[in-house]
């Protein structure tokens, strides 16, 4: 399994958390802790802090994905799924959090909120044209095909 290296700092808000980290040895993405403590109200939501802030090399990007257990247990998603750190941010990594649930959701710091998975970026370079090339799909979309 080849890994590519991200710089990772921690700021003095996550000093004593553990870094993101994969669970198993086949996890696709590293789990990132909370580092407060709050609450998400039902229907609400929030930018939960991280503690730590990324350089990610250029050409990758990294996303931000929910824990399907949150998910499913308690309807707590990332409201923007998937994600995206850019690879010249270098803010606080910050997971947007949403509570689909009917229950206020409780966050303790150190608590697993999201995970990280990094993934090759593609830059498209647009070609605008007059006319576009013909398809058996034309303009359908959007359920055209059935159910
Ligand atoms: O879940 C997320 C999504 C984004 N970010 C940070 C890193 C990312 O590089 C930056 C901008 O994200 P995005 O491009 O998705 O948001 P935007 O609304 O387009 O903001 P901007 O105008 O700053 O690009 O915000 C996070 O910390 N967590
Ligand atoms: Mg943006």
């Amino acid at each position: 399994m080849t890994a590519i290296r991200i710089a990772l700092k921690r700021l003095p808000n996550g000093a004593d958390l553990p870094l993101p980290a994969y669970a198993t040895a086949g996890a696709a993405g590293m789990d990132v802790v909370s580092a407060e403590t709050c609450e998400i109200r039902a229907g609400e939501r929030r930018a939960v802090a991280t503690g730590f802030a990324l350089a990610i090399p250029d050409g990758y990007e990294v996303q931000v994905r929910p824990r399907s257990g949150l998910a499913l247990k308690h309807g707590v998603t990332c409201l923007n799924t998937p994600g995206t750190i850019d690879s010249d941010y270098r803010g606080e990594v910050k997971v947007i959090l949403a509570n689909l649930g009917a229950e206020t959701f409780t966050i303790a710091r150190g608590d697993r909120i999201a995970q990280l998975v990094p993934a090759p970026v593609l830059r498209a370079e647009l070609a605008e044209v007059d006319d576009l090339d013909a398809t058996a799909r034309g303009d359908g979309g959007f359920g055209s095909t059935g159910r």
